[in-house]
């Protein structure tokens, strides 16, 4: 198996792909074409190496699962493709821009063109509404953060577009006023997610976004996925669920031991792949 969509195990040209993009007069929406891509990363903790030389790139409009047992690096990987940390070796690019060689300034404003949701479900201690539009006010404008001072001192009747929108993604407008201390674990991942997508962000990152969830929470949140694909979202999925890389992805990285051993198109990562070791992960029969 070693057919790969172009560029896209060589996060090396810098520029949108124009060939896997999604045609803007075909969804008429938003049309980003940001590619996220990662080269030559590697990172380690102490004295322990964790990542060894990962090279991937997550384009727009695609969903990429990153695949690999527990312990294997994935939450580590996905922490540095959202700029949380510096990896010790490599890049992240996002756009075309290295981001850690950027000025701080425009760092921040790159990291704020990536949306993320991680394992660890952190909402704040207030309505849904709140925590979906908190995204929108740290991406806004200085001018539109006044605005929207002023409007609470006058208090909303209804939430924004935006908010409504992102809720209804996920499937949880109908909890738009509910407290977000009252909602269930696979509710509040998916508002979770409604908070990272509010902004309309050019990639979405989501580890583990459905592990421990039952069937209902798991078929919203890839939905949710699909839709922001459909948007011409790059999404990054690391999840440890085979059946569910196999049906929500268009592209599956697996790593193992720390380093990504093979990636290309779901169905050829699954069904031929050239390593013996990912033919066994993917079985189950490989045991780490
Ligand atoms: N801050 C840290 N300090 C020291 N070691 C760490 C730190 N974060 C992660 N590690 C170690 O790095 C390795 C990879 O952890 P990571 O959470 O990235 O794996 P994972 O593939 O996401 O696992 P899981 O599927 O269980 O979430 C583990 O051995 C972990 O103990």
């Amino acid at each position: 198996m070693t057919t790969e969509r172009p560029g896209a195990d060589e996060p090396d040209s810098g520029e949108p792909d124009e060939t896997t993009a999604p045609d803007p007069a075909s969804n008429g929406a938003r049309r980003s074409k940001t590619r996220l891509a990662a080269r030559g990363l590697g990172h380690g903790f102490g004295d322990g190496t964790v990542l060894e030389d990962i090279s991937l790139a997550v384009e727009p409009g695609e969903i990429l699962a990153v695949v690999g047992p527990s312990g294997t690096g994935k939450t580590t990987l996905f922490r540095l493709l959202a700029m949380f940390e510096r990896p010790d070796e490599g890049t992240v690019e996002v756009g075309g821009d290295d981001v850690w060689g950027l000025p701080e300034a425009r760092r921040l404003a790159v990291r704020r063109r990536v949306g993320m949701a991680f394992q660890t479900r952190s909402l704040f201690s207030t309505t849904v509404e709140e925590n979906v539009s908190y995204g929108l006010r740290v991406r806004r404008s200085w001018s539109a953060r006044v605005r929207d001072a002023v409007e609470g001192l006058f208090g909303r009747e209804e939430p924004s577009e935006t908010v409504e929108d992102a809720l209804r993604t996920v499937g949880m407008f109908d909890k738009v006023g509910r407290d977000a201390g009252s909602l269930s674990a696979g509710e509040a991942q998916r508002v979770a997610i409604a908070r990272a997508l509010a902004p309309d962000p050019d990639v979405l990152l989501l580890d583990e976004p459905t592990s421990n969830l039952d069937p209902r929470n798991t078929a919203a949140i890839e939905s949710a996925m699909r839709a922001a694909r459909d948007r011409g979202i790059a999404v990054a999925l690391a999840t440890h669920d085979m059946q569910q890389a196999r049906r929500v992805s268009d592209r599956t990285a697996v790593i193992l031991g720390g380093t990504c051993i093979e990636s290309g198109p779901t169905d050829e990562v699954f069904e031929s792949p050239d390593d013996d070791r990912v033919r066994q992960f993917v079985e189950g029969k490989l045991v780490y």
